[in-house]
């Protein structure tokens, strides 16, 4: 479990976390989505008491980081992929990783052969790993003690699409297992597909928390029709107002049941009426944050 309770931090005039709170329950992935400079890094840094904060709180177990002995065991962190030593070959850097932690460099093997460092690879020394092989040995290195909990930044960066598929199905097993994961990402689809809940941040502040399914469903659904005027006069007699896409559906704040049936009764024909989905999360991140002063544009 992590709780984080009105984490604030500044620099000099600039408030680059502000007043955030939020839950990581066992069982399930927290996504932890905003554009580039939106605070994502910074709260982690401070739940790992790397970044002293401002004001307010951070626990893991109950705990503050810093309290927690041998944290390894208990949390497994990746927050710079690059971070680990060039010089030493992946085998090194994961028996180092064991021994400090007072557990037997046996099984450091087993864990390369987890993340997919097969073959010539755990021989190799880091500088000569791609971005994606240092992203499999940096969760390697989160997971060798076993913790209960997982802090990942940015954790897809540099994997290929089979590696990032890869990813979701070892942190869902990992949750499933009754591990708590928070993930940051500003890459809105991956973290959909593996999110249990999610946490939008935008200029330092929280803009929306909640469950996946609720947040998607309150993104809308997507309506397509042969008649655009005739749908336009339904929903303003049904008093919704609805978003036209370049591809001639409209995106309507509400849910398909309770569209169809307006359209059924009233005689307007659909072609398409589902639930906005993928496309939700996407309109919905990029309206959230259209006026937070984002260093970067969202991708
Ligand atoms: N050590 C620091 N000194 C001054 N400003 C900082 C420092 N660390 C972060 N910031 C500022 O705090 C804000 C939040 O940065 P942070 O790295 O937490 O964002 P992020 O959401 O992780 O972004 P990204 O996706 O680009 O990594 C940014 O405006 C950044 O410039």
């Amino acid at each position: 479990m992590i709780e984080v309770r009105n984490l604030t931090k500044t620099y000099g005039a600039q408030r680059a976390v502000d007043d955030v709170s939020f839950t990581c329950e066992p069982g399930t992935v927290t996504g932890f989505l905003g554009p580039n400079g939106a605070g994502k890094s910074t709260t982690m840094r401070m739940i790992c008491g790397l970044t002293p904060p401002t004001s307010g709180r951070a626990t893991v177990g109950g705990v503050p980081y810093q309290r927690l002995g041998s944290p390894g065991r208990h949390v497994g962190v990746l927050l710079d992929a690059s971070a680990q030593h060039a010089g030493r070959t992946g085998r090194e850097v994961l028996a180092l990783a064991a021994m400090t932690m007072g557990l037997d460099t046996a099984r450091v093997p087993e864990r390369l052969a987890r993340v997919g460092l097969t073959g010539a690879a755990p021989k190799r020394r880091v500088r000569a790993y791609s971005l994606g092989m240092r992203q499999r040995l940096g969760l390697a290195y989160a997971m060798i003690g076993d913790p209960a909990v997982l802090i990942l930044d940015e954790p897809a960066n540099g994997l290929d699409p089979e590696g990032i598929h890869w990813m979701r199905g070892l942190l869902r097993d990992f949750a499933d297992r009754g591990g708590t994961v928070l993930l940051s990402s500003h890459l809105l689809r991956e973290v959909e597909v593996i999110a249990d809940r999610l946490v939008v941040i935008g200029s330092g502040r929280i803009l929306t928390q909640g469950d996946k399914k609720d947040l998607l469903g309150a993104a809308g659904t997507l309506v397509r029709t042969t008649d655009p005027a005739a749908l336009a006069a339904l929903l303003q007699r049904m008093g919704i107002t609805g978003t036209p896409s370049v591809d001639g559906s409209v995106l309507v704040p509400s849910d398909p049941q309770t569209i169809g049936q307006a359209a059924a009764a009233a005689g307007v024909v659909l072609l398409e009426l589902r639930p906005a989905g993928a496309g939700g999360l996407e309109e919905m991140f990029l309206r959230l944050t259209a006026g937070s002063d984002f260093e970067g544009a969202a991708r």
